[in-house]
């Protein structure tokens, strides 16, 4: 039995992320809309009264020191938090405050986790083989053979993230950087309107770095990115518009230059022991 046959007749574990048939209505408005939303842990507010609107095919970089409420932010808008008060819409047709985490997924949000998580036994090919498998509306068609149809998608997230020429090679030996192109690839190949990244340079050399700006920008359009990071040079390098976090809410939002000299993101990020901007 085939390695996509034996997936196919499993329970179908991974229902939530196929993409459900329902678009996305970005004509009047954003991709993501947040308003007036709160998040209180024990009484402590760790999301405040935060306001974000995305566009479609926008590439946003959030930063904001520890603690800031960026990692809240992201749980919330797939359904893994849910807030206490306000408003969170994906178009103008979904209010994600209305759907579970597996719905979310399926209207195509997906979330990539700063560690990346391929199948190092399996090549990269069958990472992203794997990836497109669940989607089950194409199982009909995995279980008899690998159309052209699917092969070609394949070979399209290769290219975008570099890596066709190891499509042979199990992602065990990949560098790290490597993996999280791969990963960033699986999400691809479950088409999603807005990706989530959280911080994708950690750990990466300089050249892996200069690749993953590459990536990320040349996703943008195609796709809504937001980019929660902390490695400013990195930020610097990709950002159209930088919104930062403090205390749960949005400090301030602009430019990287903007933000850089606003003296209230200086004096947060300089009042602690963070990085300066
Ligand atoms: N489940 C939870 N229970 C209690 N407190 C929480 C919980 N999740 C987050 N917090 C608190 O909420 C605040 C915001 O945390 P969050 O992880 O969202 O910040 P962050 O901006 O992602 O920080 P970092 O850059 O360090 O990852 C922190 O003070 C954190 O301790």
């Amino acid at each position: 039995m085939s390695f996509l046959q034996s997936l196919a007749d499993r329970d179908r574990v991974f229902d939530f992320l196929v993409p459900e048939d329902s678009p996305v209505d970005v004509r009047h408005g954003p991709i993501l809309y947040l308003e007036d939303v709160t998040v209180s842990f024990d009484g402590f507010k760790a999301i405040n009264n935060l306001n974000l609107t995305i566009d479609d095919g926008e590439l946003r970089c959030i930063i904001g020191p520890n603690g800031a409420g960026k990692t809240t932010m992201m749980d919330i808008i797939t359904g893994k938090t849910r807030p206490d008060t306000g408003t969170v819409w994906f178009g103008s047709r979904h209010n994600l405050l209305q759907k579970n985490e597996p719905e979310i997924a399926r209207l195509g949000i997906g979330r990539k986790f700063q560690k990346p998580t391929v199948f190092e036994a399996l090549s990269v090919f069958e990472n992203l083989e794997l990836a497109m498998a669940m989607d089950k509306s194409l199982w009909p068609t995995l279980r008899a053979r690998l159309t052209s149809e699917v092969r070609e998608r394949i070979d399209a997230v290769l290219q975008t993230i570099g890596l066709a020429d190891l499509r042979a090679r199990p992602a065990g030996i990949l560098s790290h950087g490597q993996k999280q192109w791969l990963e960033i690839g699986m999400l691809l190949m479950q088409r999603p309107r807005l990706l989530l990244v959280d911080e994708p340079v950690a750990g990466m050399t300089e050249q892996e770095m200069e690749r993953t700006a590459e990536l990320l920008t040349g996703l943008a359009g195609r796709h809504s990115v937001v980019v929660v990071e902390h490695d400013m040079g990195f930020v610097r390098s990709i950002a159209r518009t930088v919104t930062v976090l403090h205390q749960g809410s949005v400090l301030a939002e602009g430019t990287m230059d903007q933000v850089a000299n606003d003296p209230k993101v200086i004096e947060v990020y300089l009042g602690g022991e963070e990085e300066a901007v």
